[in-house]
Order: C-alpha cells, then sequence, then structure tokens
C-alpha cells in the first residue's frame, strides 16, 4: 500500500520563516493630515511671511517579528495616538521659533501658538521640539518621530517595534522625512 500523501499546496506555504529574514521585515505606516501655519524667519525671503499649508505626516512602524495578534501594532490604536496629539497641539494653530516676535501678539489674540525651542518655558508637548528653534518641514518630522515613538510606547506592539521614520509634507513638492537610525 503506497504511503498517505499530504494534500498539494503552493510551494513556500506554511514553511517556517528563514531564520535570515532581513531586520525589520515588517513595516506598516499610517497617515494624518493637519492645517498649520508657520514662519520661518531665519531663512528671509516668502518663507519669513506667515503662511499656512496643509501638511501631511507618514509614521513607519517596523518589526523584525509580528505580535502574537499577527501585528506590528494595530492601526487604529497608532493611529488614534498620533492623530489625538497633531489634531491638540498642531491643528489650526501657528508654529513658530520661541525667539518670533510674533508669538506674544497671536496668543494675545486667542491664537493657538506651538512653539519651537522653548526650552524651560515649553509646555508638556513643546518640550519634544525644546532643541528644535525653527519650525522647518525637518524639524516637524523629527517632532513627530518623537511624538510617533511615545505613542508606540504606549501602545501593544510586536518584540523590539520601533518607529522607522516619519515622513512630512508641507506642500505638494516639498518634504521632509527622519529616521534617526536608518536600517
Ligand atoms: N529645507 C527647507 N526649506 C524651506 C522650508 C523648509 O521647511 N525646509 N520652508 C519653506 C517655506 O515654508 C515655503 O512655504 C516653501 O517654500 P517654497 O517651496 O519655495 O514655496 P512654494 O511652495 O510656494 O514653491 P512652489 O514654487 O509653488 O513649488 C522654504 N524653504
Amino acid at each position: 500500500m503506497p504511503a498517505p500523501t499530504s494534500p498539494a499546496r503552493a510551494p513556500g506555504a506554511n514553511a517556517p520563516e528563514r531564520q535570515d529574514s532581513p531586520p525589520d521585515a515588517h513595516r506598516i505606516t499610517i497617515r494624518h493630515t493637519f492645517e498649520t501655519a508657520h514662519r520661518l524667519p531665519q531663512l528671509g525671503g516668502r518663507c519669513a511671511s506667515l503662511h499656512g499649508h496643509s501638511w501631511r505626516v507618514v509614521v513607519q512602524v517596523r518589526a523584525h517579528a509580528l505580535d502574537g495578534d499577527l501585528t506590528v501594532v494595530e492601526f487604529g490604536g497608532l493611529k488614534a495616538g498620533v492623530r489625538d496629539w497633531v489634531d491638540t497641539h498642531l491643528d489650526h494653530a501657528t508654529m513658530l521659533g520661541i525667539e518670533d516676535p510674533l508669538v506674544e501678539p497671536l496668543l494675545a489674540a486667542g491664537c493657538e501658538v506651538f512653539r519651537f525651542g522653548a526650552g524651560h518655558s515649553a509646555t508638556d508637548a513643546e518640550r519634544s521640539a525644546g532643541d528644535l528653534a525653527w519650525p522647518t518641514t525637518e524639524a516637524v518630522a523629527v517632532l513627530l518621530f518623537r511624538v510617533a515613538r511615545d505613542v508606540l510606547a504606549g501602545l501593544p506592539s510586536a518584540p523590539r517595534a520601533r518607529v522607522g521614520g516619519v515622513l512630512v509634507r508641507e506642500a505638494p513638492l516639498n518634504t521632509a522625512s527622519y529616521r534617526p537610525d536608518d536600517l
């Protein structure tokens, strides 16, 4: 009698994971948008004029292996955390450097202002931008990397899951990204 055979399956299906799979093979991204003004007097020219953008942020989280529920981190929790922070502190606000003379008049007029480089006078939220003197697109990417990292730290996630990078789009043709580890 012939030996029983296993049912046919696609090559590779249910195959064990390769032990030499590349680090952080699993990557997920979430996105959010916000409407925020800024001004960059240190650059001169048109950037010194107070102006607004429809900003977009893309957060990537990566991990070498998946969590028990087969996720890197659950999309909804990560989105809710990043969105909540951005909507509370940046959306419909103005991002200014602490040295900007517009800080006081805008605050006095009841406008929401997020101050970069605020040092000892920073609010809890502004502390994440305490070492960033001006709200360039590059600085906003660093700020939102730190925000995403803090959000991720409070969520169940895959072992050693980490924020791999943040991309910020200031305008359709202008983006900045921050990937401190660049793996
Ligand atoms: N490296 C950076 N350069 C500039 C930044 C920045 O954050 N980092 N920011 C600006 C200004 O915010 C400005 O709004 C964008 O400048 P620019 O691209 O020159 O202006 P436009 O989007 O109007 O240009 P288009 O010609 O319409 O593409 C400047 N530089």
